[in-house]
């Protein structure tokens, strides 16, 4: 039995009594940690008697407990009705809402009425189990809430309204909800306008793009009212205090599925509800000293650039634009020149290919945790930056299919395990996964491994590296159209960029970032990971336990 079991079996009962839960007698007591229920005789059936069962539900994971006959916005006409009928036959009764887990990570609100032999004690168990809910601190009570109603297949506002309002007015959480109006609204509004003072956590209900909104004016918001210059690729960025939640509504929705296990409306907001917390790494991408764009999940340029670039002319085709645009790219084959400059990560901080997945409770991001806490009481910025610096730059010239960050695994239905499985969310490195030229049967054999257990990084023209920094300088500088192979300059050493003789998607000497699906402005990039800049309302994903 672990200590934190032992912990919460000796805490002292609060209120123990007999009750019945669905006219099964059952002993229920409730302590700081723990509520649960026992059967006290279980009745028999054709003379076989059954063994009685008993339920233990911890307090953390307690949604709500309400007077059975409250009204219940979850509920249809006709499950309300049954609700009031047996009321009406059992008048003291009240209701606890909790947390359970089903199949792939979803959760969901269950509940259990239990019926007690007096009105006191009903309200008793309601006051007492109340009480004990208004100490857990860490549950947001007042959220901001921005929908954006064109993401994925264009079913925020529904999502929001049928799936998580109900819940959120069930655990007695209110939200201010803006649904957006134009692209950047939520950015905006969060970077010079909003009230911030008056919310527990921000909530973005989209896909990754919108969440990229909600980061990006948090983190500028923050940076501002702290005077931190975020053009300064070297600053030290301040942390970010509101949590972020995620209701998934979008085409991938990979930083919910990464850091949450599963893209669920319900399991989202039951998240949000219990105020779970998640540190998350945010890389800064500058280009020449010039602030361009924060990413939490992928940047990629070349196959994954060309597929963003593709699919947004096509953003008609909802989530379907990947798949078309994917195929595409990969038909193109196209490979680009450039120099890849990186600062590897301490070797404590494990390796891409150790298949040490981050996990809910993660010892390596736990660990950052606890050493950036203990640098900050005891070094001042100079012996931090020291410490940061002590290994030594690596550089890499060649010829690239893809060049992808990953600051985590960035798993996504598409690919459940995502580009890096064994990246971490919150340690404060990236890793920076080179796919050089090569065969288009072998870059298939590559793509196909992220969807299946073999190891993407098994292949020659595969390197990863775990870093802390790096920075990327394309070749030639000037795009170059390859419409046909003849035009090319004549200029020694040149390679062409596509092995595709009709180009799909126009071939230059350069493409773009994909920048968590945005796409940047310039190839020449300066990257940097902030460990911890922001906690989402998440716990990373939990072991799957047998349910
Ligand atoms: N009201 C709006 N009108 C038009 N665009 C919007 C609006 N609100 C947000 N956006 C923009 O829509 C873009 C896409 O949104 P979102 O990320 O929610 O969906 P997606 O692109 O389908 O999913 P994913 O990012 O997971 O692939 C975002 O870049 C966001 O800035
Ligand atoms: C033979 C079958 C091969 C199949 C290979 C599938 C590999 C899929 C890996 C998916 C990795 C997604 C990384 C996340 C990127 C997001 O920040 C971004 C915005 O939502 N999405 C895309 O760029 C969308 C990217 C979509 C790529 C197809
Ligand atoms: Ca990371």
């Amino acid at each position: 039995m672990t200590g934190q079991a032992e912990d919460t079996k000796s805490q002292p009962t609060l209120l123990s009594s007999k009750l019945l839960l669905q006219h099964q007698a059952v002993e229920a007591a409730l302590n700081r940690h723990v509520f649960v229920w026992k059967e006290i005789e279980k009745s028999q059936k054709r003379g076989i008697s059954k063994t009685p069962r008993s339920h233990a539900v911890p307090v953390s994971e307690i949604v709500a407990i309400h007077h059975a006959e409250d009204e219940d916005h979850t509920k249809s006409k006709w499950d309300q009705k049954k609700k009031q009928q047996f009321s009406q036959l059992f008048p003291n009764s009240f209701t606890v809402f909790y947390v359970t887990r089903t199949k792939h990570h979803r959760w969901r609100c269950s509940e259990a009425t239990f019926s007690c032999s007096s009105p006191e004690l009903c309200e008793q168990w309601i006051q007492v189990t109340r009480e004990q809910l208004s100490l857990l601190t860490n549950r947001p009570k007042r959220l901001l809430v921005y929908i954006n109603p064109f993401g994925g297949k264009k079913r925020g506002r529904r999502i929001y309204e049928d799936k998580v309002a109900p819940v959120f007015q069930r655990a007695g959480v209110s939200a201010d909800v803006i649904v957006t109006e134009r692209a950047n609204h939520a950015r905006d509004h969060l970077t010079t306008e909003a009230n911030l003072d008056q919310y527990d956590g921000v909530v973005c209900v989209g896909g990754d793009g919108m969440f990229s909104e909600i980061l990006h004016g948090l983190v500028a918001r923050t940076q501002n009212d702290n005077k931190v210059d975020q053009n300064r690729p070297d600053v030290e960025l301040k942390p970010c205090m509101l949590r972020i939640g995620i209701i998934p509504a979008g085409s991938t929705d990979c930083i919910c599925f990464a850091t949450v296990g599963t893209n669920d409306p319900v399991t989202s907001a039951l998240h949000i509800i219990i105020g779970d917390s998640q540190p998350m790494d945010v890389c800064s991408v500058h280009h020449n000293d010039v602030f361009l764009r924060y990413s939490v999940s992928l940047l990629g340029y070349g196959f994954y650039g060309d597929v963003l670039a593709d699919s947004e002319k096509k953003r008609w085709l909802g989530p379907a634009r990947y798949d078309l645009s994917g195929v595409k790219a990969f038909l193109c084959h196209n490979h680009y020149k450039g120099t890849v400059s990186f600062l590897p990560a301490e070797d404590n901080l494990g390796h891409p290919r150790d298949k040490l997945q981050c996990r809910f409770g993660c010892s390596i991001c736990q660990h950052k945790q606890s050493s950036k806490e203990k640098l900050r009481e005891t070094a001042d910025e100079e012996t931090a930056a020291e410490v940061s610096s002590s290994s030594s730059w690596k550089v890499i010239c060649g010829k690239f299919i893809a060049i992808n960050a990953a600051n985590m695994s960035c798993a996504c239905p598409r690919s459940p395990k995502g580009l890096s499985p064994s990246a971490h969310l919150a340690d404060g490195t990236a890793d920076l996964i080179l796919v050089r030229k090569c065969s288009r049967l072998d870059f298939f054999r590559h793509l196909l491994r992220h969807t299946n257990t073999d190891d993407q990084f098994d292949h020659s023209f595969v390197e990863v590296h775990r870093v802390k920094k790096f920075h990327f300088e394309p070749l030639d500088p000037q795009p170059l159209l390859l419409e046909n192979q003849s035009e090319l300059p004549k200029k020694p050493g040149f390679c062409p960029m596509s092995s595709a003789q009709t180009t799909c998607i126009p071939s230059t000497a350069h493409s773009s970032w994909n920048c968590d699906g945005e796409i940047l402005n310039h190839a020449a990039i300066q990257v940097s990971v902030h460990c911890q800049l922001i906690r989402l309302f998440a716990r990373g994903i939990e072991e799957q336990q047998r349910v």
